[in-house]
């Protein structure tokens, strides 16, 4: 391989891993969700209930241990490319925190770095929410005397590592439930024979986000939120139902509303879909959270917990597909990323890798895009993003 080749992260110093943060521990979960709902009116009571489902399992997130995996497997994948670059993790809400992580990197000699954040898809508390936080402790480094350059990622939820590793995921989701089903299921002809059994629905699951979210969402971008989320699903669907030999009918549904009842959120809630598919005659359902990256807490308390629970009210079999995490296609894939975003800096023109009919996300927001509310400016200054003067051309190009 020639030197030019060789898979280089310059001009970045570092990688930074942007998550959302969780408690460790049972006196974490106060100060965790203050700092969460710092200013946004979350009831008090939605508050207590979400605390609740910490303390259900232990006052701890699962979310640390799985950003931790995911750090070892950036740094495992990046070194046997050769890349010695360094990956660091820090959080919006919880320690190791955003600026704390920054400031390790400035004193260790950074300049210029590289945040992947652990949303896949656009949308304010996906991607502005993020460039707010990291505008903020860039902010506040400067104050220190620290400078500091970052960039992001462009949003992936349509990269092919992403889609190979759900594709995977929910396959092998087909696969324990047709083995559970047993025979009983698949009975067989009289000439020994299998008949097709038909394929259980496939449902999607993401959180849900306020309408004026949602139309924000789709600003300066090619789809909103959820219509992301509807390409990646078609997608997977499809695939799957190549993999498995029969169509896989499929819904997009949603967990995790919050805020208060006069603001419309996305619908419908998961329960709701199991319990319309039930009643259509579905004996069993595949439910894939394609919305998270990990198994943290929106997947093992309102997935794993409240639907099953709904399902198994209606004796509707369930199987939960895996989250991403780890998987290999997936980790490549994000490295992939890296690699391609600090050779678009360098000057280079890489392959923009997407599956869909979208096209790859911006590499820098338009200034107007995923805000709260559409065409409301909050005044919060977001990093990462074109200066509202960029001439046009420009635009059209980042
Ligand atoms: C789109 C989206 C993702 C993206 C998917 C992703 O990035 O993975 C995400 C991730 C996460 N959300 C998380 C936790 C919470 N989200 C909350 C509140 C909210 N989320 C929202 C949206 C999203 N959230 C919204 C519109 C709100 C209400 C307004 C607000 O407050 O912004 C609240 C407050 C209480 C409540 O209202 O439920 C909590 C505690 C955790 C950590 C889990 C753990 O600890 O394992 C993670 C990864
Ligand atoms: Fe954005």
């Amino acid at each position: 391989m020639r030197a030019s080749d060789m898979p280089s992260l310059s001009p970045y110093d570092a990688v930074l891993l942007l998550s959302f943060g969780g408690p460790e521990k049972p006196e974490d979960v106060v100060p965790f969700l203050r700092n969460v709902t710092a200013g946004r009116g979350i009831p008090d009571e939605r508050l207590a209930e979400v605390g609740e489902h910490y303390y259900h399992f232990g006052g701890r997130s699962p979310i640390n241990d799985q950003n931790k995996a995911l750090l070892a497997a950036l740094r495992e994948d990046l070194a046997g490319r050769g890349v010695d670059t360094p990956v660091v993790w820090g959080n919006r809400n919880w320690d190791p925190f955003l600026t704390d992580a920054l400031r390790e990197l400035h004193d260790s000699g950074a300049r210029r770095v590289l945040t992947l954040v652990t949303s896949a898809y656009g949308s304010y508390s996906g991607c502005r929410q993020y460039r707010e936080n990291i505008a903020a402790s860039l902010a506040a480094l400067a104050a220190e005397g620290r400078e500091l350059e970052v960039d992001k990622v462009r949003a992936y939820f349509n990269h092919p590592g992403f889609v190979a590793a759900n594709v995977e995921a929910v396959t092998a989701a087909y696969e324990r439930l047709d083995a559970a089903a047993g025979d009983g299921d698949s009975a067989a002809d009289a000439d020994g024979g299998r008949r097709p059994r038909p394929a259980a629905p496939l449902v999607f699951v993401t959180h849900s986000i306020p309408t004026p979210m949602e139309v924000g969402s789709g600003v300066e971008t090619a789809a909103s939120y959820s219509a992301q989320h509807l390409d990646v699903a078609g997608l997977v669907a499809q695939q799957v139902g190549e993999r498995l030999g029969r169509p896989v009918p499929w819904e997009l549904a949603y967990c995790s509303r919050s805020g208060t009842p006069v603001t419309p959120w996305l619908e419908p809630d998961v329960s709701r879909t199991l319990t319309a598919l039930h009643a259509d005659g579905a004996a069993a359902a595949v439910v894939a959270p394609i919305g998270f990256i990990s198994d943290h807490m929106e997947v093992i308390y309102d997935l794993d917990v409240e639907a099953r629970e709904t399902a198994d009210e209606l004796g509707l079999r369930m199987e939960r597909a895996a989250t991403v995490g780890t998987a290999p296609e997936f980790v490549a894939g994000l490295v992939d990323l890296l690699l391609e975003r600090a050779a678009t800096v360098r000057g280079d023109v890489p392959e923009r890798a997407a599956v869909g009919a979208l096209g790859p996300w911006r590499d820098v927001c338009r200034p107007g895009c995923c805000r709260l509310r559409a065409g409301v400016d909050s005044g919060v200054p977001a990093a990462c993003q074109a200066p509202d003067d960029a001439p046009a051309v420009t635009r059209a190009a980042v």
